[in-house]
This record gives structure tokens, C-alpha cells and sequence, in this order.
């Protein structure tokens, strides 16, 4: 089966038997994006992480990054684990307590001459804004933080591959928020695919071009992450963890009688917000809420709310009375909750024309962690 996307960097093949009645066997390309695994508990998510690194040996299959077969037993390849340039982060990142953040950060880069290893601390800890943090001893870190410190670590060698499993799962809301961020950030600025696990759906839409959904070990359906959900049983799920739309961006300008500012989103269109006491240019994290949006499917004269962006559904998954709508808006994904008749009504389906309707009220802004 061929996949539409960007060229292959990771080409996995991995098959292990894990116990007698699991046997992991997933077949994965990955290009220079965000890939989202993607399955109910004991699928295998962390296993096929595992395998990929090098953390457990495959009983078969090929992994290759980059050109570089990095394990192929037929040619008797097995690359360990320090040599693969692969970079993780885990749920319970464990820094090291001896040292410092910018000890924690510049950790992969022992071996390099002092000056450069300094400039790539700098670069990282900027990159996953955690600049202002690099004296400080890693207990006195929050848990958002933290994982920004191990994401900072993980990316300071330059790695070819980012396997993330769960970094946020312990993370309050603004936690995960200003780490998901990043991680778009990160993936923009450094060109590195990330292979990113996940329970969340929300999160998978919102930060995946690409989902493998796997089930008892098997990679079952992969596509764009919303239309995969859409089609499965996990849609549901959307639902219970209310939706929130979440984005960085920042502010462009404010009305002349300070009453509203205008932001412009990271990928996407500008969004009138109520005024916001932060000058132009300050990188802000937006959120607006799935049930506060409107949709209309066509463009509406005479309306008092400020934002009306024009975009096209790619998905709706329907759960009972409730549905979410999927509308695809410049590069931006939002996620509009509704009741479950409202795309009948509107004459919503994927591929139409959707206009999201938005309140200035409705934009929470806030400053982004430096
Ligand atoms: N080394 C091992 N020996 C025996 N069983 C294992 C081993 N590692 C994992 N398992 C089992 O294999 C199954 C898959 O585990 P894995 O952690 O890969 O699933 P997962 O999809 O990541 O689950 P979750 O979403 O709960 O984290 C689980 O039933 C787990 O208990």
C-alpha cells in the first residue's frame, strides 16, 4: 500500500512475540512530520517505541533512519542503542538529580568541544523555552518543566528521530499546552520526525499529519489522524475529554481603542481576541473552546462576533446526541463540538465548505513560557 506524505526517514519493520498471547508485528514509514501511534492499552504502543530504539531486540524485521540500516539481521546489523541517534522522552522523564538544567540538557553533548556544546544548550533550551532555567537545580522544576528539560535533552545531539511516549500524560492543561507547542515547534525548526503516543484524540488530531491505530499488536488503519478516528470506534473518547482547540501564535496588533488585538496563528489565519495587555510580537498560546464555536455553512452578513474563518470539514465523528466536527482551516485543524444533528441540518460533510464562527470572547490568550 502506498502512503501519500512526505519521503520516508524511519522504514520499520518489527515483529516480537512479547507473551504468549501478543505478538507485536507493525510495519511503519515515517517522513519529516509528526506521527501519532495510536490504540487501546496493551496494543503494543510502547512496545513498537521500544523496538524502534533499541531498547528490546525484534525476534525479526528491519529498522532503517535515515539510509542507515540501523537493524537488519540478515546482514548481521543490530546498531546499539548510544550509536542509533534516536531521542526519547517518557511520561516520568527522569533528569539526572546531580546536575543542573543546563547539566541535564548538554548531557548527549559530553564529548564536544565546549563552545559548541554551549551554543546547542542555548539553542535547545530556546527552542523548548527553557532559557531562563538553565542554572536552576532540576527539584525545584515544575512537572511542565521537567519534560521540557528532557525534551530540551533528548534534542540537544542532533537526534534523526523523536520517539515520545505519553510526555504529557501527568501534565495539568497549560502543561500540556505549552509542551505540545513545543514539540510543533521543535519539529518546524530542527526537520526531525517524531513518533508521538498517545490516548488522547484530541491530541492526535490536533498535533498529527499522520496516525497509526493499532490493536493486539497489529497496525489496523493509518491515515490522517482525523479521518482514522473518525472512522473508528475512538471517537467517542473525544467527547469525554472535552475539546479544546489549542495553538501558539502571537500578537499582531490592537485596535486603536485597545478593545480587541489581533493574533496571528502559527500556520494559519489571524483571530480577533478581546484585548490583550501584551505587546506586539509576544508569542501567546491561544485556546478556544470546542462547544463555544459556531458553524455556519456559508459566509453570514451582520454578525456581531469578530472571527469568521472559512475552511473545509475533513471529518465528523458522531457519538450519540454529540458529534465533532473536524474543519480544516489554512494549515490549522479545529475541532467544533455539536449536537449530533447539526452537520444534517447544515449540510456538513467532509469536503464541504465550513465557516467556524467565533467569538472574541471565546479566544483565551495567554502569554507562552519563555
Ligand atoms: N517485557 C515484557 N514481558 C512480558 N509482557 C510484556 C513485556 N512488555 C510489555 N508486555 C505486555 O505487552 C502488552 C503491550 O504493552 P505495551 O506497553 O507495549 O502496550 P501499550 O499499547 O503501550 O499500552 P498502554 O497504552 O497501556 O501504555 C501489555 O500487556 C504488557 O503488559
Amino acid at each position: 500500500m502506498s502512503v501519500p506524505g512526505p519521503p520516508p526517514i524511519l522504514d520499520a519493520r518489527v515483529v516480537r512475540r512479547v507473551h504468549a498471547g501478543l505478538t507485536v508485528d507493525v510495519s511503519i514509514r515515517l517522513g519529516d512530520e509528526i506521527g501519532v501511534v495510536f490504540g487501546p492499552s496493551g496494543a503494543g504502543k510502547s512496545t513498537l517505541l521500544r523496538l524502534i530504539a533499541g531498547l528490546s531486540r525484534p525476534d525479526s524485521g528491519r529498522v532503517t533512519l535515515a539510509g542507515q540500516p540501523l537493524f537488519d539481521p540478515l546482514r548481521g546489523v543490530d546498531v546499539p542503542l548510544r550509536r542509533r541517534r534516536v531521542g526519547m522522552i517518557f511520561q516520568d522523564d527522569l533528569l539526572f538529580p546531580h546536575l543542573d538544567v543546563a547539566g541535564n540538557v548538554g548531557f548527549g553533548l559530553r564529548g564536544e568541544p565546549r563552545a559548541g556544546r554551549e551554543r546547542r544548550v542555548q539553542e535547545v533550551a530556546a527552542l523548548c523555552g527553557i532559557a531562563s532555567l538553565l542554572g536552576r537545580p532540576v527539584e525545584t522544576l515544575s512537572g511542565g518543566e521537567r519534560q521540557r528539560v528532557g525534551l530540551a535533552r533528548a534534542l540537544a545531539p542532533r537526534p534523526r528521530l523523536l520517539l515520545c511516549d505519553e510526555p504529557v500524560s501527568a501534565l495539568d492543561l497549560p502543561g500540556r499546552r505549552t509542551l505540545l507547542d513545543r514539540l510543533r515547534g521543535v519539529q518546524r525548526a530542527e526537520g526531525v520526525p517524531i513518533l508521538y503516543v498517545t490516548h488522547s484524540p484530541a491530541e492526535a488530531i490536533t498535533l498529527g499529519t499522520h496516525l497509526f491505530l493499532l490493536e493486539a499488536g497489529r497496525l489496523v488503519a493509518q491515515g490522517p489522524p482525523a479521518e482514522v478516528l473518525a472512522a473508528s470506534r475512538s471517537a467517542e473518547f473525544l467527547h469525554l475529554e472535552g475539546v479544546r482547540n489549542a495553538f501558539s501564535g502571537c500578537i499582531a496588533e490592537h485596535g486603536e481603542r485597545r478593545e480587541w488585538t489581533r493574533l496571528a496563528l502559527d500556520g494559519g489565519p489571524s483571530l480577533i481576541a478581546a484585548f490583550v495587555d501584551l505587546p506586539p510580537g509576544t508569542r501567546v498560546a491561544v485556546e478556544v473552546a470546542g462547544d463555544e464555536i459556531l458553524l455556519a455553512s456559508g459566509p453570514i452578513a451582520g454578525l456581531s462576533a469578530r472571527n469568521q474563518l472559512g475552511g473545509t470539514v475533513e471529518a465528523i465523528a458522531s457519538h450519540g446526541r454529540e458529534a465533532e466536527i473536524v474543519v480544516r482551516s489554512g494549515e490549522l485543524r479545529w475541532l467544533v463540538s455539536t449536537l449530533d444533528s447539526t452537520p444534517d441540518a447544515l449540510g456538513l460533510s467532509p469536503g464541504r465548505d465550513a465557516y467556524l464562527i467565533i467569538k472574541a470572547r471565546s479566544v483565551r490568550v495567554e502569554r507562552s513560557a519563555t
